[in-house]
């Protein structure tokens, strides 16, 4: 191991490369099955979501097209304000369109619950959830999400796409951070 090599930052992996992966092959069925006979107009929540689109994506058997948002929800800190800015919108109209959002992970639900009725009122034949992780005990807000991958703690967690700093996204794995790195 080199001393630069990220493993080195974690404490805990939750999940790793194969759980994954195996998720998401579980959920791209359950999809599949659910919108049989319908496109399905994959929303990607930048920057989190960038490994569940991609791997969701290629594993769905449905006729998807894709298309990404960006918002910001997150100040400085680590706690949602709430407050959401499109920073990027869609390209794509949604009238009519089944919308399936992807995301890394809900925290308190606040950035998803704003996205979905922001969504929800674009005319879409129908809006859902999939995330691949959910904090349950976080949550600031119902939400009601149809597909989810994993239920974990209310930890502060990177990898798959979650970052802190903007590092750690490109983890195969989810895990927690070592204290070192909060240093
Ligand atoms: O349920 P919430 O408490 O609202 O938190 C969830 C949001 O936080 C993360 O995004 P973040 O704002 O960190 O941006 P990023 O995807 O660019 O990392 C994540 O990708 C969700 O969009
Ligand atoms: N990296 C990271 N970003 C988040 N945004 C909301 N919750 C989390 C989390 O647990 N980790």
């Amino acid at each position: 191991m080199d001393s630069n090599d990220v493993s080195a930052d974690l404490a805990h992996v939750l999940y790793t490369k194969e759980q994954i992966q195996e998720k998401i092959t579980e959920l791209a069925a359950q999809i599949d099955k659910d919108y049989e006979g319908r496109d399905i107009l994959l929303v990607g929540v930048l920057k989190g979501a960038c490994m569940v689109m991609a791997d969701l994506s290629r594993a769905l058997h449905s006729h998807v097209t894709m298309d990404w948002m960006a918002v910001s929800s997150y100040g400085s800190g680590t706690t949602s304000s709430g407050v959401v800015r499109i920073l990027k919108d869609l390209d794509s109209d949604l009238m009519g369109k089944h919308v399936l959002i992807a995301e890394d992970i809900i925290d308190s639900g606040l950035t998803l619950s704003w996205l979905k009725s922001n969504l929800q009122s674009r005319g879409p034949a129908s809006v859902e959830v999939c995330a691949m992780l959910r904090k349950p005990d976080a949550a600031k807000v119902n939400l009601d999400v149809k597909y989810v991958g994993y239920d974990i703690p209310n930890e502060f967690v990177v990898g798959y796409g979650l970052d802190v700093a903007e590092k750690f996204r490109n983890l195969d794995c989810v895990a927690t951070i070592a204290p070192h790195v909060y240093q």
